[in-house]
C-alpha cells in the first residue's frame, strides 16, 4: 500500500528516537493546526487503514473453590480448601480488527463477552491470560495502551448539575496535557460535541431524578465523550447500548462508527443489536461458554449456519437469529462443541492460507502512531514527551474515571460556588 507522503516523513528513521517524536509533534502542529481536530464524517471513511489489532489463542481461567460444606460459614472456609477447580472463562479465542471497523462481541449472558473485552483492553493480569494481543504485530505495553486507548464502562458517573459542554470541558482539563492551551482544549470539546451529535444538547445539564436533563442516549454519548477526549486509536466499550431504546442505541452506534472511521478501532460487547445496528458492525464474534462459535461479518451468518445444518431464515435480524440458534445448541453440550469445531473448520476454509485480512504496508507500531497523529488522532500534545521506546507519555493516566480521582481528592466542582473554577466554554 502506498502511503501518503507527509512533510515530516523523511525526518524519522524506522526506529524513531525521542527527538523524532518531538519533531513529529511540532511538525504535526505546523502541518495543520486544524487537522488535529478535524473529524471526518461517516461518508469519508479512513482511506488507508494503518492499524490492525490481532488476538490469538486467548485463554483465561480462574481458580474456583468447591462449594462449601458449610455455606453459612461464608467464603473463608472455601478459601482454606486446597481442592480448587479451574473455570475456563475464555478458551482459545482468536480474531482481528482493522482501523475503521467496529468489532462486536455477542453472546448470551455469561458467555464471556466482558471477559474478552477486558482481555483485549489489558484489564486482565497478563500472567493469567494465555495467548497474545498485538497491534500491528507488536505486543502492547500497558503504558502505550493507556495513551492510545479508552475503555468506556457500562455505568456512567456524571455530575448532574453540569452541562454537556461543561462536562466535556472538565474532562479536557483533567485528561489532556497541561501543555495544551485552553483554546485547543475548547476546540477539541467543540469538535467532540459535533462528533457525538450533541450540538443541540450542549448547553443542557446532565440532570438526574430530581432535575430534568439530557436524554438517556445523549447521556451515554457524553459518557463516551469524556473517555475519548484524547481521541484514542483503540476504543473498548462494555455494552454501550444497554438500557437504551432502539433509536438511542442506534445513534450511539452511529457515533461509534464515525469514531472508527476517524481512524480508530472500536471493540464493544453488545447484547441484542437491532438489524440497523447490525448493519453498522463490521465484524462479529459470537461466544458461547467462553468459546468462539462464529467470527466474521453479519453477511456470512446465513451461509455459516446453513452450512452447519441450521436453515437460516431469509428474513429477520441475523444477529438475533444466530443468538437463538446458539442458545438452542447450548442446551446440548455435544451440539455446542460441534458448532465450535465447525467454526474452526469454516474459518480455515474461508481463509486457507491463514492470511490476515489486513493488506497493508505493515507499518511498525511507532510509525503508525505517528502517522495517526499526523492525520489528527490523539489530540495534539498527548505524546509531546515520549521516550525512545514509546513507554512514557505525558498524558495524565487515571486508573479510574477521572470523577473518582476528583472525588478522592475532594476536588468536587461546586458549580457557581467556585470551589474549582470551571472554565467557561461559552
Ligand atoms: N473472577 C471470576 N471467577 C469465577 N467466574 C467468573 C469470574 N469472572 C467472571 N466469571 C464468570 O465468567 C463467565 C463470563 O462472564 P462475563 O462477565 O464475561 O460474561 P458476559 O457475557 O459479559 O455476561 P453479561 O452479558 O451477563 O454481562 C460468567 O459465567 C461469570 O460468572
Amino acid at each position: 500500500m502506498e502511503l501518503q507522503k507527509l512533510p515530516f516523513q523523511t525526518q524519522f528513521s524506522p526506529s524513531p528516537s525521542l527527538k523524532d517524536f518531538q519533531k513529529v509533534e511540532q511538525n504535526t502542529q505546523k502541518y495543520s493546526e486544524h487537522q488535529t481536530l478535524n473529524i471526518p464524517n461517516s461518508s469519508n471513511p479512513t482511506v488507508d487503514p494503518i492499524f490492525l489489532l490481532s488476538f490469538e489463542n486467548l485463554t483465561y481461567s480462574v481458580k474456583v473453590g468447591p462449594k462449601s460444606r458449610f455455606p453459612y460459614c461464608g467464603n473463608n472456609i472455601v478459601s482454606r480448601e486446597t481442592n480448587t477447580n479451574t473455570k475456563i472463562l475464555l478458551n482459545d479465542i482468536s480474531g482481528e480488527a482493522m482501523e475503521g471497523e467496529i468489532m462486536a462481541i455477542l453472546g448470551a449472558s455469561g458467555s464471556g463477552k466482558s471477559t474478552l473485552l477486558d482481555a483485549l483492553a489489558n484489564r486482565i493480569d497478563r500472567n493469567s491470560l494465555k495467548g497474545s494481543v498485538t497491534l500491528n504485530g507488536e505486543a502492547l505495553e500497558s503504558s502505550v495502551l493507556k495513551v492510545i486507548s479508552a475503555y468506556v464502562m457500562q455505568d456512567d458517573l456524571l455530575f448532574p448539575m453540569l452541562t454537556v459542554e461543561e462536562t466535556l470541558m472538565f474532562s479536557a482539563d483533567f485528561r489532556l496535557p497541561l501543555s495544551l492551551s485552553n483554546a485547543k482544549k475548547k476546540e477539541r470539546v467543540q469538535a467532540l460535541i459535533d462528533q457525538l451529535g450533541l450540538r443541540n444538547a450542549a448547553k443542557t445539564i446532565i440532570g438526574d431524578e430530581g432535575r430534568r436533563g439530557v436524554s438517556g442516549g445523549e447521556r451515554r454519548r457524553v459518557s463516551i465523550g469524556i473517555d475519548i477526549i484524547h481521541d484514542p486509536i483503540l476504543l473498548f466499550l462494555d455494552e454501550p447500548t444497554s438500557g437504551l431504546d432502539s433509536t438511542s442505541a442506534y445513534k450511539v452506534v452511529k457515533v461509534l462508527q464515525r469514531i472508527a472511521q476517524s481512524g480508530s478501532i472500536v471493540i464493544m460487547s453488545i447484547h441484542q443489536p437491532s438489524s440497523r445496528i447490525v448493519d453498522l458492525l463490521d465484524r462479529l464474534i459470537f461466544l458461547s461458554h467462553g468459546q468462539t462459535v462464529f467470527n466474521g461479518s453479519a453477511d456470512n451468518l446465513p451461509c455459516f449456519f446453513d452450512d452447519f445444518g441450521c436453515a437460516f431464515p431469509k428474513k429477520g435480524n441475523p444477529a438475533e437469529i444466530a443468538l437463538d440458534f446458539i442458545r438452542e445448541l447450548d442446551d446440548t453440550p455435544s451440539e455446542a462443541r460441534n458448532l465450535v469445531e465447525f467454526n474452526k473448520s469454516w474459518q480455515a476454509s474461508m481463509n486457507p492460507d491463514n492470511d490476515s485480512n489486513y493488506k497493508s504496508s505493515s507499518l511498525q507500531l511507532k510509525d503508525a502512531i505517528m502517522r495517526s497523529i499526523a492525520r489528527g488522532k490523539l489530540v495534539s500534545g498527548v505524546i509531546a514527551a515520549t521516550d525512545a521506546n514509546l513507554t512514557s507519555f505525558a498524558v495524565p493516566a487515571f486508573a479510574n474515571p477521572f470523577w473518582h480521582h476528583v472525588l478522592a481528592n475532594r476536588g468536587f466542582p461546586k458549580r457557581r460556588t467556585g470551589a474549582i473554577r470551571m472554565k467557561s466554554t461559552s
